[in-house]
C-alpha cells in the first residue's frame, strides 16, 4: 500500500525497554526506524531527540509536558506502552493534533495477583520473618500470623485492576469490601463500601487502585491512615503520588499500620542505574518493589503488540480508535485513492469550510468521517483524486482557520 510519506522515513522511538513486541510489529508494518532506549532520557535529550520524531512510545518514567510537546515538531502520535497516561500533557497533545494511545486491560492481571500474593505475605508477617532470617535470625511462632480466609480486603478504585484483586480474594475466602467514585457493579459477592472511612474502618488490608488525577493527589494522607483498623496493612500499586508517603512512615513507626506493601513512590528512579530512595527504606514489614506490578513478560509482550499496533493503524489509516485524548474514528481500508486528514479546533463553521474547497477544486467526496471532542475535531475525507490534486486539497485545507494539523494517506 503507497502512502503519502514512504514508513521506511517515519522515525519511531522507544523509551524505557518498551518490549522488542513493539519493534517487531513495527518492522513487520514496514517502519524501518525504529531507535530503542533502555530508560527514560534526561530532558535535554528527550527534547533533542523528540524534535525528529514521528511517533513515541513511553512506559510511565517519560514526562512530556506541554514544553516538551513544543519541541515535537514533526510528532504525528505518542503510545504510552503502560495503563497510565498522567506522565504525559494530554490535552497539550490533543491541542497539537496528537493523539495518545496506551493498553488500558494488557497488564491488568499481573497487577492483580501481585496484590493477592502480598495481600497473604502481609496478613502472615513474612517480611518481616524474611528479614530476620537473612540477618540469621529464627523466630518461628504463629504471633502476628493470619490466613487471609475469612479477612476482609478493602480496594479504592474499583476498575480494571480492583474488580480483579476482587476476585481473586474472594477466591481465597477473603470479604471483598470496595469503596470508587463511581456507581459500580459488584462483582462476586464483594460489597460496595458506605463511604471511604466506612471501608477503612472495616478492613483488615486495603489496596489503592486508583489513577493518578487532581482528586488522587495525596488522597491517602494521615486522616486516611487513621481511619484504617489499628494494624491493618496498606498496599499501593496505583501511583506514588496518590499516599503520603511520610504519614505511612510514621504510622509504621507507631505500629497504626501493621505492614506495607509498596510498588510505586513519588519519586522513582528514572532508570535501573539509577539510585532509589524512599523514607520506607529499613521498614522489615514493609515489601518495596521497584514499580513492576505489571512487569511481567507475558503482560509486556502483549502491550508492546497492542499499542504499536494502534500507532501503525494511526499512522498508515487515521483510525484513533481508543485514543484517551483524541476523537475516536474507526476507519475502513481505502484503496486506491486518497484520504486526507484535517485536525482542526472545535470552532463553528470549520466543517462546512472544508467542504467548501472539495467542491471549488470539483473533487467528489466517496467517503467522510467527523468526530469531535469539546477541544478538537477530526475530519476524514476519502476522495478519488490524482496526488498533484491530494497535495493541493491539502495545502488549501491547511489554510482553514482553526486548523491544527493535516495529513495525506495513500
Ligand atoms: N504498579 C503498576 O505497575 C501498575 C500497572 C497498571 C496500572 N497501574 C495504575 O493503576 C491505576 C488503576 O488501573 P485500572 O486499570 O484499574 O484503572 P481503571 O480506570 O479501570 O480504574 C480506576 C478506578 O478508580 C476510580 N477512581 C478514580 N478516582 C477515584 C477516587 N478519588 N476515589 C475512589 N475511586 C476513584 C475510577 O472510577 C475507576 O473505577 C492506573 O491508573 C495506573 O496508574 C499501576
Ligand atoms: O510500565 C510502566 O512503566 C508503568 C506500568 C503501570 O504503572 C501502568 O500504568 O500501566
Amino acid at each position: 500500500m503507497k502512502t503519502s510519506f514512504p514508513r521506511q522515513d517515519i522515525r519511531v522511538l522507544l523509551l524505557e525497554g518498551v518490549s522488542q513486541s513493539a519493534v517487531d510489529t513495527f518492522h513487520a508494518a514496514g517502519y524501518s526506524q525504529v531507535e530503542v532506549y533502555p530508560k527514560s532520557l534526561p530532558e535535554d535529550q528527550l527534547r533533542a531527540k523528540i524534535a525528529d520524531a514521528h511517533i513515541i512510545g513511553i512506559r510511565s518514567r517519560t514526562h512530556l509536558s506541554a514544553e516538551v510537546l513544543a519541541d515535537a515538531r514533526r510528532l504525528m502520535a505518542i503510545g504510552c506502552f503502560c495503563i497510565g497516561t498522567n506522565q504525559v500533557d494530554v490535552e497539550a497533545a490533543e491541542l497539537a493534533g496528537i493523539p495518545v494511545f496506551n493498553a488500558p486491560y494488557s497488564n491488568t492481571r499481573s497487577v492483580a495477583e501481585l496484590v493477592v500474593a502480598e495481600a497473604i505475605m502481609l496478613l502472615r508477617g513474612i517480611p518481616q520473618k524474611n528479614a530476620e532470617c537473612h540477618r540469621g535470625g529464627w523466630s518461628k511462632s504463629a504471633l502476628g500470623s493470619h490466613e487471609a480466609r475469612g479477612k476482609t480486603l478493602g480496594i479504592v478504585g474499583y476498575g480494571h485492576i480492583g474488580t480483579q484483586v476482587g476476585v481473586l480474594a474472594e477466591s481465597l475466602g477473603m470479604q471483598v469490601l470496595f469503596h470508587d467514585i463511581e456507581a459500580k457493579l459488584s462483582l462476586g459477592n464483594a460489597r460496595s463500601a458506605t463511604s471511604l472511612d466506612d471501608l477503612l474502618a472495616r478492613s483488615d488490608v486495603v489496596t489503592l487502585h486508583v489513577p493518578e488525577t487532581p482528586s488522587t493527589k495525596l488522597m491517602f494522607g494521615a486522616a486516611e491512615i487513621a481511619a484504617m483498623r489499628p494494624g491493618a496493612h496498606l498496599i499501593n500499586a496505583s501511583r506514588g503520588t496518590v499516599v503520603d508517603i511520610d504519614a505511612l512512615d510514621a504510622a509504621l513507626r507507631s505500629g497504626q499500620v501493621g505492614g506495607a506493601a509498596i510498588d510505586v513512590f513519588p519519586v522513582e528512579p528514572k532508570g535501573n542505574d539509577d539510585a532509589f530512595e524512599s523514607p520506607l527504606l529499613g521498614h522489615d514489614n514493609v515489601l518495596l518493589t521497584p514499580h513492576v506490578g505489571g512487569s511481567t513478560l507475558e503482560a509486556q509482550d502483549n502491550i508492546g503488540i497492542e499499542v504499536a499496533a494502534k500507532l501503525v493503524r494511526y499512522s498508515d489509516n487515521g483510525s484513533t480508535l481508543s485514543a484517551v485524548n483524541f476523537p475516536e474514528v474507526t476507519l475502513p481500508e481505502h484503496i486506491g485513492s486518497h484520504r486526507l486528514l484535517h485536525l482542526h479546533r472545535n470552532m463553528p463553521g470549520v466543517l462546512s469550510k472544508v467542504n467548501e474547497v472539495f467542491s471549488r477544486e470539483a473533487i467528489n467526496i466517496d467517503g467522510q468521517y467527523l468526530r469531535t471532542t469539546a477541544n478538537v475535531g477530526y475530519v476524514v475525507i476519502d476522495v478519488a483524486a490524482t496526488e498533484e490534486q491530494a497535495a493541493h486539497l491539502r495545502s488549501e485545507l491547511s489554510k482553514i482557520e482553526g486548523t491544527l494539523r493535516t495529513r495525506v494517506l495513500y
